[in-house]
C-alpha cells in the first residue's frame, strides 16, 4: 500500500493534532465545474458516468486538480443501492431522481433482496479501486452511502419529495412494512460500505439528508436506530489504520448528543447549528464536520473569507474539526469562489493548531 502523503483529514476525524484544519466540499465533483460537464456529456447520462470506473475516477480527481482539498470523495450516488434492489432508477431532466417501481406495501418490501456489493454494485467497487490507485496516496478517499431512512424516502415516494406524505403515511399507518424496509436497507448498507472499505475507502460517511423531516421521537425510531445498527456493523480498521465514520443528518442539530452516542467518529453539521455550541455539547466524544452555508459561495471572496474566519473561531483551538459546507455545493457557484473558500480554511486555521 502506498503511504498516505496528506492524512490531516483522517487525523482531524480522530482528534489527533494537525498543522491546519482539513477541508473538502460535499458534492465537490459536479456541474459547477466545466470539466465535469464535459465528461458528463461524453458519458451520456449521469448513471452511465457512475458505471464507468475510468470516468468516475476522472471526475473524482477533477476538483483535486483545481483546489488543495484534503480528501477525495467517491463519485457515485446514494441511489445506487435501491437501483441494485431492482427499483429502476432514472433521472428526469430538471426533476431529479425517480424510481420506476416504488415500494409501497408490506408484500413489495418482503420481496426485496439485499444486494451483493461485488455483484450488482461491482461498478461502485471498481470505481473505488480505480480511484485509490490513481490517487497515489495524495489524500484519503471517502466512501459513502445514504441512511436507510433517506434511501427509503426515495424508494417509497418514488422520487424527491417536499412533504414526505407517502412515507410518513407508511411510518404511522403501516410501521411494520417500513421497519422491514429500513432493516433490509441497514443490512444492505453494512455490506455496501464494508465492500467499499475492502476496495480501498479510508473513511465512510452516511448521508441522512432527510432525517430532519421527522419529529423527534420518529427520528429515533425510523432514522437514528438504523444508522446505529450500521455503525455497529462496519469494519473500523483497514491497512492498520482506523476507518472513521461520519454521520450527517441534515436538520439534525437538536439530536447531536444522540447521534454521537451511536459510536460514530464524527458528526456532519448543516449551517443552522452553531459550531461552538456543537463542540460544547459533543466535542469530547466526536469530531465535527461543517458547516458554512453553501449559498455563501455566491458572495465575494472577501466575505467568504470572513465567514470561514468566524466558523474557525466558533470551533476554537485544537483538532477535531473538518471544514466543509453545510450541504452540497450549488451548481451555479463560480469555481473561483470555491477556491477562495478552500484557501481561506488553510490560511486562517494555522493559529488554531500552534499549541
Ligand atoms: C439526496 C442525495 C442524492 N445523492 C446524494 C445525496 C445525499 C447528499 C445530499 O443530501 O445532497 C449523494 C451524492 N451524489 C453525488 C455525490 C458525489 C460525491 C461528491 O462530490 O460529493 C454524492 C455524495 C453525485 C451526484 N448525484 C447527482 C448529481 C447530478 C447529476 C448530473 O450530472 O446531472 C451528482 C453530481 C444526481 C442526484 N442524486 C440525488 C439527487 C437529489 C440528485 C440531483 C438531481 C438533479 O439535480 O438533477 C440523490
Amino acid at each position: 500500500m502506498t503511504e498516505l502523503k496528506n492524512d490531516r483529514y483522517l487525523r482531524a476525524l480522530l482528534k489527533q493534532p494537525v498543522d491546519v484544519t482539513p477541508v473538502w466540499m460535499m458534492r465537490q465533483a459536479g456541474r459547477y465545474l466545466p470539466e465535469y460537464r464535459e465528461v458528463r456529456a461524453q458519458a451520456g447520462d449521469f448513471m452511465s458516468l457512475c458505471k464507468n470506473a475510468e470516468l468516475a475516477c476522472e471526475v473524482t480527481l477533477q476538483p483535486l486538480r483545481r483546489f488543495p482539498l484534503d480528501a477525495a470523495i467517491l463519485f457515485s450516488d446514494i441511489l445506487t443501492v435501491p437501483d441494485a434492489m431492482g427499483l429502476g432508477l432514472y433521472f428526469e431532466q430538471g426533476e431529479g431522481p425517480k424510481f420506476m417501481h416504488p415500494v409501497r406495501s408490506y408484500d413489495a418490501v418482503a420481496k426485496l433482496a439485499v444486494p451483493d456489493p461485488e455483484d450488482s454494485l461491482r461498478y461502485v467497487m471498481d470505481a473505488v479501486r480505480t480511484i485509490r490507485r490513481e490517487l497515489k496516496g495524495e489524500v484519503p478517499l471517502i466512501g459513502f452511502s445514504g441512511s436507510p431512512w433517506t434511501l427509503a424516502t426515495y424508494m417509497v415516494e418514488g422520487g424527491s419529495s417536499k412533504t414526505f406524505s407517502v412515507i410518513k403515511k407508511m411510518a404511522f399507518a403501516e410501521p411494520k412494512a417500513l421497519h422491514l424496509l429500513l432493516d433490509k436497507l441497514a443490512d444492505s448498507v453494512i455490506l455496501y460500505l464494508n465492500a467499499q472499505i475492502a476496495a480501498g475507502a479510508q473513511s465512510v460517511m452516511i448521508f441522512d439528508s432527510w432525517g430532519g423531516a421527522l419529529g423527534h421521537r420518529a427520528y429515533e425510531e425510523f432514522s437514528l436506530r438504523y444508522m446505529a445498527k450500521i455503525v455497529d456493523g462496519l469494519t473500523r480498521e483497514a491497512d492498520g489504520r482506523r476507518v472513521p465514520v461520519t454521520l450527517f443528518t441534515k436538520g439534525g442539530g437538536q439530536w447531536l448528543e444522540k447521534i454521537a452516542a451511536t459510536g460514530c467518529d464524527a458528526l456532519g453539521l448543516d449551517w443552522t447549528t452553531n459550531m461552538a455550541d456543537a463542540r460544547r455539547r459533543v466535542g469530547d466524544k466526536v469530531a465535527l464536520q461543517g458547516n458554512m452555508d453553501p449559498s455563501m459561495l455566491y458572495a465575494e471572496p472577501a466575505q467568504i473569507r470572513q465567514e470561514v474566519a468566524t466558523i474557525l473561531d466558533e470551533f476554537g483551538e485544537g483538532s477535531g474539526h473538518v471544514f466543509n459546507l453545510g450541504h452540497g455545493i450549488h451548481l451555479d457557484v463560480p469555481p473561483e469562489n470555491a477556491g477562495a473558500f478552500v484557501s481561506a480554511v488553510h490560511e486562517l486555521s494555522k493559529p488554531y493548531h500552534q499549541k
